[in-house]
């Protein structure tokens, strides 16, 4: 039986005041196997990962594997992802899982029970969890965060440009689907302290106002879109406005791609952990 964590949010604001609010994304494309020189196999990309919680584990709040570049390689994979994520977690970062599940309220139990349960192989601090089959169907995500300390971002305004189809579209009471989606999340944050677990995924990129007040949600903003996709630390401030002391902003390739030398990697991220503290208005101490 593993001792019970501390709600998510206290945890996950406790690593972002002490280690600043960085969140470097684990993705290896197959383009950066190759562009590190390593084979498009289970080898390479064991390696890759191994490398990136070696150079960042200890130094960054939070490292977000996306999971789809593990499940390539099937079960051979999904173990290079536990002992990645189970690595990561004894360095000290909080592990997103980047894996945006969503079904139907039965189904979402047991991807509740692999993700969220901490004995669980695939146990993370959080989960990308998408809301498209209402958000009510997320309850089993959303107990089972609540009873082992961990979080759920759901995806309320992604970074693509697509997602604006869905996310803007407006429903029956004159809303948009993504406020929609957030009003339901800060309902259930309500008045925690320092935020509650149920955190959001706004994208960095975003030059359409958001239709919701983020720092309503008292939850943590998962902002990806940094660096490859165009959005900038400097860009962050338009975009979450008065909530930006819960934005966690997130790159995987603008880092990744410096790899596979651990000084160089630590650099490149310590400058855009520095980057994103000064946008965020974060004191200089941190990594
Ligand atoms: O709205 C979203 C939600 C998730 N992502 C994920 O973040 C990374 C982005 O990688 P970059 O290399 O920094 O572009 C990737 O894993 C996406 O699945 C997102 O981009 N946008």
């Amino acid at each position: 039986m593993t001792d019970a964590l501390e709600p998510f949010g206290a945890r996950l604001r406790t690593s972002m005041d002490e280690r600043g609010p960085l969140c470097v994304g684990i993705d290896p494309h197959a383009a950066l196997l190759g562009s590190w020189s390593l084979p498009d196999s289970v080898a390479g990309l064991e390696r890759f990962a191994l490398t990136v919680v070696e150079a960042l584990a200890e130094r960054v709040a939070v490292l977000k594997p996306q999971s789809s570049f593990f499940e390539r390689f099937g079960s051979a994979g999904i173990a290079v992802l536990e002992r990645t994520i189970a690595e990561a977690r004894a360095a000290g970062a909080l592990v997103v899982l980047d894996v945006k599940r969503g079904d139907i309220g039965s189904t979402v139990e047991a991807y509740a029970d692999a993700y969220l349960d901490p004995d669980s192989s695939l146990f993370a601090d959080a989960v990308t969890v998408s809301p498209y089959l209402g958000f009510g169907a997320l309850e089993p995500f959303l107990e089972r965060a609540e009873q082992h300390g961990c979080g759920v971002f759901v995806l309320a305004f992604t970074s693509n440009p697509e997602g604006a189809t869905v996310q803007r579209a407006v429903t029956a009471d004159g809303e948009t689907v993504g406020a929609a989606i957030l009003a339901q999340a800060a309902a259930r944050n309500g008045g925690a302290e320092p935020m509650g677990p149920v955190g959001a995924v706004v994208g960095a990129t975003l030059t359409d106002p958001i239709p919701f007040d983020l720092a309503a949600l008292n939850g943590p903003l998962l902002a990806p879109g940094l660096g490859a996709q165009g959005g900038t630390p400097e860009g962050l401030r338009a975009v979450f406005g008065d909530a930006l002391a819960n934005v966690v902003p997130s790159m995987s390739r603008e880092i990744l791609r410096n790899g596979p030398d651990v000084p160089v990697l630590r650099r490149v991220a310590r400058q855009a952990a520095h980057d994103c503290r000064t946008a965020l208005g974060y004191p200089s101490a941190g990594f």
